[in-house]
């Protein structure tokens, strides 16, 4: 998504006042909101993006000038493409919308008026005292620079409003320095306590921002942190948006991560020696000459740091003895996450000294807190793999470390797996809404580190099993997602408690509301997460993903935990590991079906799935959908969207625009589009309503947000 206004659905003719489009439209700079102290307010909506500006539309337009000209030569960084602007909607694109709330509109509007945007007032590695005035989108705390310089914002990681703190500036920007926190002088004692702090990287490492703030400070924070998304970002009237419910917790906070992918770099001249020890090695001698990447995708993170480089298949060593010495580290070295705030790795065995540290540190003495067990005891016998062949590799590389379950103990005949053929169902869905969370794997079940990006990774969530190759995207936090998929579950059958919309418009979508979905479509569906874990909810299931290998373990999948349930059409009752499937109209159809391809392409292939009894859950990357999805879904008009997102900023703009069309409302008929049987209410011009709003915490100790919006499609006249 690149900021471009979205286009309409030929069904959807424009209905939206001008003001309203200009909220998702790019940047153009001259408005925005207020100054701010400790929070930063709810600014007005429009124009958010506006003031960061955008390659395309900067106020001189010098996003196009950089397009139009040469590029200058390689390794020469020309002033423009120094001052290059962010992406709209980027995480610096969010930030300099959190400095204009706090420097205020008519300040940051005169630096770039005056020209004077990038003209920092620090030098690199000044110091400076400040007051921490607000807590930015990624965690970071905000500054403004002390008197007599001009309005500047700084930014300081590990620090809170309120704090007074020396910071160390290592870098500027438009508008805004980045600095490092040396020493918080007077702390926030309402939100801060060091002594929670366990890990002794903390406040180096870029992977947690939080591990001094009590976890219900953090999960206030995320809230905090949802409002103004969409109070900024969504383009939405105050009265559009739900209040946002509490943040759903973890159940585990520290040890639940299940995957990590720390770095290591080889300095070019150390690789170009590297490739001289080992010419006339032959190239199936040198593990450098061998193929580092792998195939499909290596999604998202690592601690601290998307992957960069290549994925590399380390062994962990099994063969190695723990007792054995460790082999000598080159001094240049580095194995670890990436430094806060920098493009360095750092090591995760070096001894440091960072200013937040406590005594729980020495307690809890693991290389990553927030990772599960297995994979730190893998850590060293790998960076003990590293050091020693370090020779033979030509420049850096990720490494993957995924928590995998070695043995399933199959969930015990007539659980949560058992449901009923479609015609015996009961209006509340067979599953418990306990179910997913209260299922205790068996204690017999074993963990291992795996570490090729081709190995098959095994996992649980609740009863369900499931397996995906090394390298596929899966949540990385497997003790939420219970939680998370019954949270989902809620969503499709009924309203959500807490944060239940209260408009008018809302709450009659929702008492109006009374036919129950009874199809799903799981769009950017992976491995099969929602689609299998509700399955049993539903008469038929459809999902589409990208990735070919994903699509591929989401329908292995589908057939573990419920055999037959990708070809047959028969619906075979009482087997504890079989789900009913519909009859009558397309019951020829399998339960539960996948297909490759890019999101929008899905609405073409569930033509016969009677929309208002059709849930759509949506779980994009972190660039949220692209137009044509957005335009294909309102197309379609199903009576239930869920919107799981891993970028609220991105997730209140898709929402903004897809309230704002008109959709076609389609019965309820079954089998049908639109016309035929059924309760449906025939075709009606209908519009989404956000009928609430929640964060759920999938990454304790850190500013990571994850949010999920649940839409009902409800008539016009409703609104
Ligand atoms: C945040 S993940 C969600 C996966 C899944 N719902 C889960 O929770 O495990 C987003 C997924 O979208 C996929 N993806 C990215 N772009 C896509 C597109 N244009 N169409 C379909 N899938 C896409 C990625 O491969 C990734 O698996």
């Amino acid at each position: 998504m690149s900021g471009t206004t979205r286009p309409l659905s030929p069904s959807t003719p424009d209905a939206q006042p001008a003001e309203k489009k200009q909220r998702i439209e790019p940047p153009s700079s001259q408005t925005q909101a207020g100054p701010s102290t400790s929070s930063l307010p709810a600014a007005s909506t429009s124009h958010v993006a506006s003031q960061s500006g955008g390659a395309q539309t900067t106020k001189d337009g010098a996003g196009e000038k950089l397009k139009a000209k040469k590029q200058p030569k390689k390794g020469k960084k020309n002033k423009k493409q120094k001052h290059r602007l962010p992406e709209p909607y980027s995480p610096e694109d969010v930030l300099f919308h959190d400095v204009r709330a706090l420097l205020g509109t008519e300040a940051v509007d005169k630096a770039l008026a005056e020209g004077t945007e990038w003209n920092a007032p620090f030098a690199f590695k000044e110091e400076v005292e400040v007051e921490v005035k607000a807590l930015g989108h990624n965690g970071e705390g905000i500054a403004v620079a002390p008197a007599p310089h001009p309005p500047w914002a700084i930014t300081i990681p590990f620090c809170l409003p309120g704090e007074r703190i020396r910071a160390r500036i290592y870098r500027s920007g438009r508008l805004i320095s980045h600095a490092d926190l040396v020493e918080v002088l007077v702390p926030n004692k309402e939100m801060r306590n060091d002594e929670l702090v366990r890990c002794r990287y903390f406040g180096k490492c870029s992977g947690c921002q939080f591990q001094m703030l009590p976890y219900p400070t953090q999960l206030s924070v995320k809230q905090s942190v949802i409002v103004r998304a969409y109070d900024h970002f969504s383009g939405l009237r105050a009265d559009q948006i739900p209040s946002i419910g509490a943040t759903i917790p973890s159940p585990e906070q520290y040890a639940y991560r299940t995957k990590i992918t720390p770095h290591f770099e080889v300095p070019r001249r150390k690789a170009k020696k590297a490739n001289g020890t080992t010419k006339g090695a032959g190239a199936d001698a040198n593990p450098a000459d061998q193929p580092r990447t792998v195939d499909g995708e290596v999604e998202d993170v690592a601690m601290g740091a998307d992957g960069e480089g290549d994925v590399v298949a380390v062994d962990i060593g099994h063969n190695q003895s723990m007792d054995a010495v460790p082999p000598t580290k080159l001094d240049w070295l580095t194995i670890g996450f990436n430094e806060i705030g920098r493009r360095t790795v750092m090591d995760i065995e070096a001894s440091i000294v960072t200013p937040i540290m406590s005594v729980a540190i020495l307690t809890f003495a693991q290389e990553c807190p927030i990772a599960t067990p297995v994979l730190n005891d893998a850590i060293r016998p790998i960076r003990d793999n590293i050091v020693r062949t370090i020779d033979t590799y030509k420049r850096g590389a990720s490494l993957l470390l995924r928590d995998s379950i070695v043995n399933f103990v199959p969930p015990p005949p007539g659980s949560a797996t058992k449901s009923s053929p479609s015609s015996e169902r009961s209006p509340s869905p067979p599953l418990d809404p306990a179910d997913l969370a209260s299922y205790a794997p068996d204690a017999a079940e074993e963990h291992t580190c795996e570490t090729q990006p081709k190995a098959t990774i095994r996992t649980r969530v609740g009863p369900r099993v499931f397996e995906f190759p090394g390298h596929a995207f899966f949540q990385n936090n497997s003790a939420v997602l219970p939680p998370l998929v019954k949270y989902v579950r809620e969503a499709v059958f009924g309203p959500v408690g807490e944060s239940s919309a209260t408009t008018a418009g809302a709450a009659t979508a929702i008492s109006g509301q009374s036919l129950k979905p009874t199809h799903l479509v799981d769009t950017y569906c992976g491995s099969g997460l929602f689609a299998i874990t509700l399955a049993p909810l539903f008469e038929r299931v459809a999902g589409i993903e990208l990735s070919a290998p994903a699509i591929e373990a989401a329908t292995r999948n589908a057939e573990l935990n419920y055999p037959g349930s990708t070809t047959s059409p028969k619906v075979k009752a009482d087997d504890a590991q079989t789900v009913g499937r519909g009859e009558g109209k397309g019951a020829a159809e399998p339960h539960i079906s996948f297909l490759p391809g890019t999101a929008s392409t899905i609405f073409a292939t569930v033509q016969s799935f009677p929309r208002a009894r059709t849930a759509v859950v949506v779980d994009p990357p972190r660039k949220g959908c692209d137009d044509r999805f957005l335009q294909q879904l309102v197309g379609f008009g199903a009576g239930t969207v869920v919107y799981v997102s891993c970028n609220v900023v991105t997730q209140a703009r898709d929402l903004g625009w897809v309230l704002g069309r008109d959709v076609e409302m389609r019965g309820g008929e079954k089998g049908g589009n639109g016309e035929g049987e059924g309760e449906g209410a025939g075709n009606l011009k209908g519009r989404y309503v956000l009928e609430s709003v929640r964060g759920i915490d999938l990454f304790p100790q850190t500013a990571h947000v994850e949010s999920v919006a649940v839409l009902r499609l409800v008539p016009v006249a409703d609104v």
